[in-house]
């Protein structure tokens, strides 16, 4: 199945992550708009010029939008209007290019305080970390130093710290830049298996068109004129040169 547009109808209330005419602006202009519903399991790829509004996107959608910029419409998330609800209420997971572990830490110290509250005692929060870490295909990494890690071990370990949070949707940006192309293709496949597995919407943000292709869901292009005659100069002047 692929990502459609439109607007969630009057009444339903659609599994997945729904973008309900929604536009973000800035300084009284319109940075971006998207009318989008991306269904369980499916990735959708958002793709744009640099300061076309991908990182300000997922700030929305995350629930820190900066107050400089200014946001109409709705998300609904499994049904639930995330409007006004804080970041942790959102459960909406992050994943970034940095794998941003605790260094002081071991791996499993730093999945262990993601692990939901209601998994109580010492002995089951460390089995669901265990558990977490053969999912991702990082058993008998619990006491591993960040530090010792390669790439694609990291990559894997944040993934995981994401997921154990069990979150409801996942925003992926650029997640896998870092790596390079071998390794870049297996963690973005176990990435959106895992997606699958679990059954959740997530949307990839990607300068990299075999991302983009490698993702299980459409693909969406943000940033009008505006934005790629700031972004690429030469190539806008170039695409005005052959209108003429
Ligand atoms: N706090 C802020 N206040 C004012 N303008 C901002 C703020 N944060 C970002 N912007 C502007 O908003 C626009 C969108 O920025 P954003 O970081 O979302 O772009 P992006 O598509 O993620 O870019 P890149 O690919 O370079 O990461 C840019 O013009 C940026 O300069």
């Amino acid at each position: 199945m692929r990502s459609t547009p439109g607007k969630a109808e009057a009444g339903a209330t659609p599994a997945g992550l729904v973008l309900d005419g929604v536009e973000i602006r800035l300084e009284g202009r319109s940075l971006l708009a998207l009318d989008r519903t991306v269904l369980p399991g499916e990735t959708l790829t958002v793709m744009g010029p640099s300061g076309s509004g991908k990182s300000t996107l997922f700030a929305f959608l995350a629930g820190f939008l900066d107050p400089a910029f200014t946001a109409r419409g709705r998300v609904l998330l499994d049904g639930r209007d995330l409007t006004g609800l804080s970041p942790q209420a959102r459960r909406v997971g992050l994943m970034f290019q940095d794998a941003l572990l605790f260094p002081h830490m071991s791996v499993g110290g730093n999945l262990l305080f993601a692990v939901p509250g209601r998994v109580k005692g010492r002995k089951l929060r460390h089995a669901a970390v265990e558990a977490m870490l053969s999912d991702v295909g990082l058993d008998g990494f619990f006491a591993r130093d960040p530090a010792t890690l390669s790439g694609g071990q990291a990559a894997r370990v944040a993934l995981a710290r994401t997921l154990i949070a069990e979150p409801r949707a996942l925003l992926l940006d650029e997640p896998f830049s870092p790596l390079d192309q071998a390794l870049r293709a297996a963690t973005r496949d176990l990435v959106f298996d895992r997606i699958e597995a679990r059954n959740i919407p997530a949307i990839l943000v990607t300068h990299d068109p075999a991302d983009a292709k490698a993702a299980r869901g459409a693909i969406v292009e943000i940033g009008g004129a505006q934005a790629e005659l700031q972004a690429t100069p030469a190539a806008a002047a170039a695409g005005s040169r052959a209108a003429r």
